[in-house]
């Protein structure tokens, strides 16, 4: 592989960059990261998926947000960084393996290919967790369920859980104007950065189709409004399947695509899509002067 090689792949029009650490000659700094998610500055991304060594599984993976900040899980990142080293013969031909995120150790099973390339990925996401203090959220109460939020002339019934990474769920059938794209950009990052968050979180607002399906608009911390999530879906499949709004086997349905999330009755999580590569190259020289200022 050449020397910052990049591959850009989407998952349901949720885009990352992965770099391989071993094959960067720069630091993947904040700085380096906003720049590279930039579509004018740099390649333009929804984040960074950085190849690193393990101990713990078959791969290590850091995922990066475009505001530089580092995420704990992301279910489209981890489909297209698997899709990466099967594609590119990381996994010399196997097709089931292990990945260490910062939010624990996944499962992936490559479940459809085309002519060597992965197309259909599953992730076991790992475990849904409701308890507020490992979400975390701050409030006095053990689970953030049908908890009001009063967020300027709104007041929201949020439900908190965590897959790894933070997740803020918003049903909006008594707020019906918030599934709009305009009301997830104006509330989105007020929720996200609520200080009953400490290290933030995704929101998602979310209709009800069916026992079988959810449509979802998303506001991902630290990378704004997305066309899919992988995370977002296995949070808002926990919290409705929790509340009994939903069966275990449910289709989350966004802008982007559809994602199919699986629940056992201990809320582990299962987690199928497609996943596309856009393009790949080498990063050029005066990109990566611009980066090392
Ligand atoms: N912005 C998220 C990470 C990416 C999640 C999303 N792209 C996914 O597919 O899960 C966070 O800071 O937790």
């Amino acid at each position: 592989m050449e020397k910052n090689f990049f591959v850009k792949s989407h998952g349901l029009g949720n885009e990352y960059i992965v770099l391989d650490k071993e094959n960067i000659d720069f630091e993947l700094t904040k700085k380096a990261i906003q720049t590279l998610c930039n579509v004018h500055f740099g390649i333009g991304s929804d984040g960074i998926l950085l190849k690193v060594p393990s101990e713990k599984a078959d791969f290590g993976l850091r995922i990066f947000n475009p505001d530089g900040s580092e995420a704990e899980k992301s279910g489209n990142g981890l489909r297209i960084f698997c899709k990466f080293l099967y594609d590119y013969g990381f996994t010399k031909g196997s097709k089931e393996f292990s990945v260490e995120t910062k939010g624990g150790i996944v499962k992936a099973k490559i479940e459809k290919e085309e002519k060597g390339k992965a197309k259909i990925i599953t992730i076991d996401m790992g475990k849904a967790v409701f308890d507020t203090d490992k979400i975390p959220v701050n409030i006095n109460d053990k689970e953030c369920i049908d908890y009001p939020l009063k967020v300027e002339d709104k007041e929201f019934k949020i439900n908190c859980v965590s897959v790894g990474n933070p997740h803020c769920v918003i049903l909006v059938d008594n707020v019906p104007e918030m599934f709009d794209e305009k009301q997830v950009k104006k509330y989105g990052p007020k929720i996200e950065n609520n200080p009953i968050f400490p290290n933030r979180t995704n929101v998602q607002f979310v209709k009800v189709i069916d026992k079988n399906t959810a449509e979802i608009k998303i506001w991902e911390r630290g990378a704004g409004y997305t066309l899919a999530s992988g995370s977002s879906s296995s949070a808002v499949a926990s919290v409705l399947y929790k509340k009994g709004l939903t069966d275990s086997d449910i289709t989350i349905k966004m802008e982007g695509g559809e994602l199919k999330i699986s629940l056992d009755k201990d809320f582990n999580i299962k987690m199928t899509g497609e996943v596309q590569e856009i393009c790949k190259g080498t990063l050029s020289e005066e990109l990566i002067e611009n980066i090392k200022e």
